[in-house]
């Protein structure tokens, strides 16, 4: 372990003290609103991933977010139960939706998950994630899922800290191919939120 992971290891996803309280973009969509994909292709919200999880976001008081996932065949790990790393995934998609209430464009730096009690495939498995502090560029943010309702026991639980990027972080790292396609899209809405950027 470098000397910089070591800096990061134990307390990284504990907000530092001069963190601040997350502020709610004025133009974020409606408390029960739902955010639709932000991008067709993306494997945890996308239309366009047959196998994908089809999560659909909706978002919260404060900068807060509530989802839903049904756990597919296609996302086992052991027989009849979903994969540890879809749960994780569908955490982190939860997590990233988040962004779009800050309209802040931010990618995962880490992701710590606790897994509960397994979740067998055709549960609903029901998401909550909220901001819990900023500082700088670090979004620190926390959720879990519960199986059987929104108030139903936890099956898995997150917490994460998000950095803030430039759009730049999409240009110059994604495949060209899909970065001109989606430059192209006619429709700004989706053009801008394929790369999480404000309209
Ligand atoms: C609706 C949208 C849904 C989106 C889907 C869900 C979101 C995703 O899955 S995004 C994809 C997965 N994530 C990625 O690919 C990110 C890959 N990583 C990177 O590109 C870079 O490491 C990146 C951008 C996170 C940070 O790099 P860089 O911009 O150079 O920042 P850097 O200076 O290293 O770090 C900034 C701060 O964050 C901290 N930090 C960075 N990474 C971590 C980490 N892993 N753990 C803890 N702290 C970290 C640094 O210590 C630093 O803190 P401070 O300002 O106090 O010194």
């Amino acid at each position: 372990m470098n000397s910089r992971e070591a800096e990061r290891a134990p307390s990284a996803l504990t907000p530092p003290p001069d963190a601040i309280p997350p502020v709610r973009h004025p133009e974020a969509p409606a408390p029960g609103e739902l955010l639709g994909a932000h991008y067709d292709h993306c494997f945890g919200c996308g239309g366009g991933q047959p196998h994908g999880l089809h999560l659909q976001a909706r978002a919260g008081d404060g900068v807060s977010i509530t989802a839903e996932f049904t756990v597919q065949s296609a996302h086992q790990g052991a027989p009849g139960l979903a994969h540890g790393g879809v749960l994780a995934t569908a955490l982190d998609e939860t997590l990233g939706s988040l962004n779009w209430l800050l309209r802040t464009i931010a990618v995962t730096g880490r992701l710590e998950t606790d897994f509960v009690r397994p979740v067998p495939v055709g549960t609903v498995l029901h998401l909550q994630a909220e901001v819990t502090a900023v500082a700088g560029r670090k979004i620190y943010s926390t959720a879990v899922g519960r199986t059987g309702g929104p108030d139903g026991p936890v099956a898995v639980r997150a917490q994460a800290l998000f950095i803030e990027v430039m759009v730049d972080h999409f240009i110059d790292n994604g495949r060209p191919d899909e970065i001109k396609a989606a430059m192209a899209d006619p429709d700004q809405i989706r053009r801008v939120r394929a790369f999480e950027v404000n309209p």
